[in-house]
């Protein structure tokens, strides 16, 4: 059975102080449970301190976005080296918010899951549909070219190691969430697409979460489906304690 992964990512939101409040909490009370991975993505400045406050627990630190060149001119930039390097362990890759604000492109979200695995971290690759595409039955087809395009290159060992996020972009921060039925008819899909690219093994084994308005309140429902195998949560995981519910719902 693959394990469920519950991925925090609180975005542009916190300060340091608020940052360490929320690791000390959770270190001290995340469940400890085999069939859990608990995951917080944090802005780059309180990674090196989450990393530390985190080593040798079960809870793991990802980052939201980095550059896919070891380094360089690149003015502002993050490289995967500096994250692995700091004990960050997962990395977003191609969020709806880069793809949409900062020109994250399918090719540039390639080109990171590449640079993530050359430098030992495991990306967590976001995809989903606008709701125009989903009114124009576009949803299926766009989704499967932006895995096709995601993984891309990859070896089946890095394609089973990939996580992938399907986040409807009409469901994020917005409270709609995509009905339980309706996020696993797209994960199914996905994992379809990875069948065909590697095998059905592989297939079998690729964590593949959805995000979109997830909370304490609909996550039981959603982790229940069959092709869901976690959540990437925006708003309800800025909190610890909303954070940790998520996180225990992935034990049940
Ligand atoms: O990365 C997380 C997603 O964008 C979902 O955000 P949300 O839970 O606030 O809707």
């Amino acid at each position: 059975m693959r394990k469920k992964v519950i991925a925090g990512n609180w975005k542009m939101n916190k300060v340091s102080s608020e940052a360490n409040e929320f690791i000390d909490e959770v270190v001290e009370k995340a469940p400890t449970s085999d069939d859990v991975e608990a995951i917080v993505c944090a802005p780059f400045p309180f990674l090196a301190s989450l990393a530390e406050k985190t080593k040798g627990t079960t809870v793991k630190i990802g980052a939201q976005n980095m550059h896919f060149e070891d380094s360089g001119a690149f003015t502002g930039e993050v490289s995967p080296g500096m994250l692995s390097d700091l004990g960050v362990t997962h990395v977003v890759i191609g969020h709806s918010e880069r793809r949409e604000h900062f020109a994250e492109t399918d090719e540039t979200v390639n080109k990171k899951t590449h640079a993530a695995f050359n430098h030992k971290l495991t990306p967590i690759v976001c995809v989903g549909e606008t709701l125009e595409q989903r009114e124009a039955n576009e949803t299926m087809n766009h989704v499967e070219s932006q895995v096709k395009k995601a993984v891309e290159g990859l070896s089946d060992e890095q394609v089973t190691e990939t996580i992938i996020a399907y986040e409807p972009i009409w469901a994020i921060g917005t409270g709609k969430t995509a009905s339980s039925e309706e996020a696993n008819e797209v994960c199914a899909h996905i994992r379809q697409v990875i069948k065909a690219i590697t095998s059905e093994e592989i297939a079998e084994q690729v964590v593949i979460q959805y995000g979109g308005s997830v909370k304490p309140a609909n996550i039981d429902e959603l982790l229940a489906k069959s092709d869901i195998d976690g959540a990437l949560v925006g708003g309800a995981s800025v909190e610890a304690e909303s954070y940790l519910q998520l996180v225990e719902a992935g034990t049940r």
